[in-house]
């Protein structure tokens, strides 16, 4: 080759080299700008944020004064329990009842009504979910319920699925947060628009309920392969709803941003645990959106502090439950342990 040629080639090289590092870099920054999207919570390590989110939880958390009244700290409607399911809809609400709320009621068919009512004093148990004005009898609460959980132990019944639906329309008019789980989310995926945009709302799938309510809005497979986008995607096809996801991480997201929490559980998977997360959320949310309109929350959406509230709480009943029942362990063990766990989460 040439000295001519030689020349040319150092020329071009000189030329093409700046503008491939300049590319290079974009690329590196627009995924750090991508990874920020996903992350940003102030601090972008995982454990920064869970300490981040874990604070705020702690702010939400109502002191015990004497100053307060029967009620003030929370009232919990669980909207569940058929023939089939009594056990969850009762996890639901008696797990309410032990983070703090003051009562806890459960909305449920007559057949389950007596069933749940044997479990527990604590919980006030209506038997009207099958009734013909269950609507009515249902609405006449809600001016003094706090939040609503829909769906632990709902079933799939036309009927039941129809009041739940109507139901969660009076309480959005009301304003009051709404948390869908179990057969809540088989009317949501049949029905999205029943809670679409709702920004008070919270979903709460497991990897099944999750993987239909995503086919159901997008119409193609879902590419389990990369799960923060898919519940971002999701979030946004559902008007930014909060979402969480639950699984070996749980994955919590507004639209805005995906929240993890990996707080340690263990490798039981009995059922009902959803329950606990779910009845858990249903209070928190409440205290969330309390501490927001009281100016304690900042920007910080109160779904995703209360939904990261009930992920690390369910996580940490598992491992405490596990530590002493192992292989044993169930959904009650670990119901034992919410006051331990609370306090060892957010009070200590
Ligand atoms: N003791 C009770 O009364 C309980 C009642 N439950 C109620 O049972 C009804 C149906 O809930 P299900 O969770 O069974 O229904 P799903 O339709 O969510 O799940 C169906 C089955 O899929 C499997 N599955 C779950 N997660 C999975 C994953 N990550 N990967 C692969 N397979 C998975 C499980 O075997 C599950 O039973 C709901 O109303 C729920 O509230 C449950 O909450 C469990 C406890
Ligand atoms: N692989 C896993 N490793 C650790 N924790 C997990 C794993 N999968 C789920 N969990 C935790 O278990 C709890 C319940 O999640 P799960 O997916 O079992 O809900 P679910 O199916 O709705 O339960 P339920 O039986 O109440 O309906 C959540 O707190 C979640 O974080
Ligand atoms: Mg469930």
């Amino acid at each position: 080759m040439n000295d001519d040629r030689r020349q040319q080639i150092r020329v071009l090289a000189l030329c093409v080299l700046p503008v491939s590092l300049s590319v290079l870099v974009a690329v590196v920054c627009l995924n750090d700008k991508v990874f920020e999207r996903y992350y940003n919570l102030g601090s972008t390590s995982q454990r920064g944020m869970d300490d981040d989110i874990a604070s705020l939880v702690r702010s939400i958390v109502p002191p015990l004064t004497s100053k307060k009244h029967k009620g003030q700290d929370g009232r919990i409607g669980i909207i569940g329990g058929c023939q089939d399911y009594t056990g969850a809809p009762y996890f639901a609400a008696i797990s309410a009842l032990k983070v703090g709320a003051d009562l806890s009621h459960v909305f449920c068919t007559k057949d389950a009504a007596t069933v749940i009512k044997s479990y527990s004093p604590e919980l006030i148990v209506h038997p009207v979910l099958d009734s013909p004005n269950a609507v009515e009898e249902i609405e006449k609460w809600l001016p003094r319920l706090h939040s609503l959980v829909v769906g632990p132990g709902l079933g799939r019944e036309e009927s039941l699925l129809k009041t739940a639906k109507e139901v969660i329309e009076k309480s959005k008019v009301r304003d009051i947060p709404v948390i869908v789980d179990a057969d809540g989310l088989w009317l949501v995926t049949q029905q999205p628009s029943v809670i679409q945009g709702y920004q008070k709302g919270i979903l709460t799938p497991n990897f099944m309920e999750f993987t239909r309510l995503y086919e159901a809005l997008h119409h193609e497979p879902m590419d389990s392969g990369d799960r923060q986008r898919s519940v971002m995607q999701l979030s946004a096809a559902m008007g930014n709803i909060t979402l969480v996801l639950k699984g070996e991480q749980d994955l919590i997201t507004d639209g805005s941003r995906v929240i993890s929490c990996s707080t340690e559980g263990s490798g039981r998977r009995c059922g009902g645990q959803g329950d606990l997360l779910s009845g858990s959320m249903g209070l928190l949310a409440h205290w969330a959106h309390a501490a927001s309109a009281a100016g304690k929350l900042k920007s910080v959406n109160p779904s995703l502090v209360a939904a990261f509230g009930a992920c690390s709480l369910t996580r940490q009943c598992n491992s405490q439950a596990f530590q002493r029942h192992g292989r044993s362990t169930t959904t009650s063990d670990m119901i034992h342990e919410i006051g331990s766990a609370f306090k060892k989460l957010f009070e200590s």
